[in-house]
């Protein structure tokens, strides 16, 4: 192979040598990443630094991104993410690198396994090249260092550059790292400015007679204490037309990350977050998780319980959907089905965790619901084969792309109907899409951009956070988490849908489900946790529970 010279070899023997990879522990890219304790994160960070920079080198010198984040875990976690060029997760194909890398013995073991993985992919190491690394970091106190740490690890490769865009939402590092490649503005002002006025746009286009005083109303937001709080702190002065109050928002002694707060607690827990209480009874309540790309809504019904209506992820797509289908109708009017003005090929993708009920209500709607993997980069890849690809995680990830091809059609076509139909209602439509498509994060779901759209949609229909609710009713699920010797046994298929492996373990599962009506089951191991997930849905809360339990009861007893 080429020798990438002597000064390369030295920095990635430095870099390997300054973070060790104690004995006993293994490090896997999962679901999201990289994650443990984030004391213990420092050799996985810094070899990640290290794919990132040789990304970015693959890559021409695009720019590339790095999060130091563990989303809604602990506190204590940390984790590391990276964002390919397009804004984007990692392309899956180096995933097999960036483990061996993390998990490499030896310094020496680490510059050969580089060397080699170099040369298959064709990437010259040395001299002649740049490389440009985007680096954000969330809220938690292991963040600062680890930045530090991953910069070694870009730096170990000669010719890059780190750049630290400083505490950022997921989301945000994201969209820097595709409006930078696009040749956009990429700053986070830039970014404030793009939200902040595309949703005052799509506030503007609200139809005459709707966005009624009620919806005025406040609305309170969990910011999980993390960063998506701050955040919305910096810019509710520009969204004067709501009256937002923010909770658990970040600043110093209003609590820990993500206890008992926060978009993930409040979707499997159906309790209100930490800070919440009676007073807010009946008020309309979103919820982010620690890094901001996850948003749930929900009202407290009763003063005496803690007990919420969550409106999760899927009812957050479903919303985005009615808005996106009845502009889409109105642009093209009465035209023809091949004589469209905007022929759009809609998609919509979910996950097995999506309530049976979304679902149900999506194909009655006579859309087409395609189902993926667990994980944002399976549902953000089949969304991007569609003119307008819509995807939502139950736990309120999610967002909606419009493709390439597609915007600069609808561009154009805005254009035309203002020089020939200017004001009218397939003008005023295409220009609510054209909008949406600038409000809602291209790159990755994004709390703060998806909680600006759900409010532009609710004031233009008119509609409370019950009017929304009432969508669909969900069925009652359970989610359990099952500790077994090792989880990799449990080998699916069908998106997850049926067990592969162990054989036998699906026949069970189905015995089990067929002794409850609309029951639905199953199981596949976490892909950021080291457990096996068990989902259950059935016709009441009791049934759900109980299915849930005893499904959770074999896995334990066949995997023990
Ligand atoms: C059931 C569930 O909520 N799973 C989550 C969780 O993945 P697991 O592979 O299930 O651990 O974390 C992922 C990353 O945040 C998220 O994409 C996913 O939806
Ligand atoms: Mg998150």
């Amino acid at each position: 192979m080429a020798d990438p010279g002597g000064e390369q070899r030295a920095a990635l023997l430095v870099a390997a040598s300054l973070f060790p990879v104690p004995d006993g522990a293994h490090f896997s890219y999962g679901t999201a990443g990289f994650r443990a304790e984030g004391s213990t994160m420092a050799p996985a960070v810094c070899r990640a630094g290290i794919v990132a920079a040789l990304r970015s080198v693959k890559l021409g010198g695009a720019a590339v991104g790095m999060v130091i984040t563990a989303s809604h875990n602990p506190v204590d976690d940390n984790g590391v993410k990276i964002v390919d060029a397009d804004g984007g997760m990692m392309s899956r194909a180096w995933e097999p690198f960036s483990d061996a890398l993390a998990n490499a013995p030896t310094p020496d073991a680490l510059l050969q396994l580089v060397l080699q993985f170099a040369k298959d992919e064709g990437i010259t190491l040395g001299e002649g090249h740049s490389a440009q690394v985007l680096l954000a970091r969330d809220t938690r106190p292991t963040g600062e260092y680890l930045l530090d740490v991953a910069t070694k690890g870009i730096n170990a490769i000669v010719g890059s550059v780190a750049l630290d865009m400083g505490i950022l939402t997921t989301p945000q590092l994201h969209w820097m790292v595709r409006n930078k490649n696009r040749g956009l503005k990429s700053s986070e002002v830039d970014y404030f400015t793009q939200i902040t006025e595309s949703f005052r746009h799509l506030l503007e286009l609200t139809p005459d007679g709707k966005g009624s005083d009620k919806l005025m109303e406040k609305l309170i937001v969990d910011g999980a204490n993390g960063i998506g709080g701050l955040k919305l702190e910096e810019i509710k002065a520009k969204l004067a037309s709501l009256d937002i109050v923010v909770r658990n928002s970040g600043k110093e002694g209003e609590g820990i990350l993500n206890e008992r707060c926060g978009a993930d607690f409040v979707q499997k827990e159906k309790v209100h977050p930490a800070g919440f209480g009676p007073n807010d009874v009946g008020v309309r309540c979103a919820s982010f998780d620690g890094d901001a790309d996850r948003l749930v809504y929900f009202r407290i019904a009763s003063p005496s319980s803690t007990m919420i209506d969550l409106v999760d992820g899927d009812k957050i797509l479903s919303l985005f959907v009615l808005f996106i289908r009845e502009q889409l109708d109105i642009v093209n009017g009465k035209d023809s089905e091949d004589n469209k003005v905007l022929p759009t090929r809609f998609g919509v993708v979910q996950t097995a965790y999506a309530n049976g009920a979304s679902t149900e209500f999506l194909k009655n709607l006579g859309l087409e619901v395609v189902f993926t993997s667990t994980g944002v980069k399976y549902l953000h890849k089949k969304a991007l084969e569609y003119d307008i690809g819509i995807y939502f995680e139950a736990n309120g990830h999610g967002t909606v792309l419009f493709s390439d091809e597609f915007v600069p059609r609808l561009e154009s076509l805005t254009s035309k109907f203002s020089s020939k139909a200017a004001g009218s209602t397939r003008h005023e439509a295409a220009l609510r899409l054209l909008a949406t498509s600038q409000l809602i994060n291209q790159a990755v779901g994004d709390a703060l951009s998806g909680m600006l759209l759900v409010e532009a949609i609710l004031q233009h229909k008119g509609w409370s956070l019950q009017n929304w609710s009432d969508l669909y009713t969900d069925l009652p699920s359970k989610q359990l988490k099952v500790k077994v010797k090792d989880r990799t046994c449990i080998i699916t298929t069908d998106a997850e849908r049926k067990v592969f492996q162990p054989s036998g373990l699906q026949e069970l599962i189905d015995r089990e489900v067929g002794n409850y009506s609309q029951g639905r089951c199953f199981v596949r191991p976490s892909g950021t946790e080291d457990v096996v997930r068990v989902y259950a849905e059935a016709s009441t809360v009791e049934a759900a529970d109980s299915l849930a339990k005893s499904v959770a009861q074999l896995v334990e007893r066949i995997l023990g």
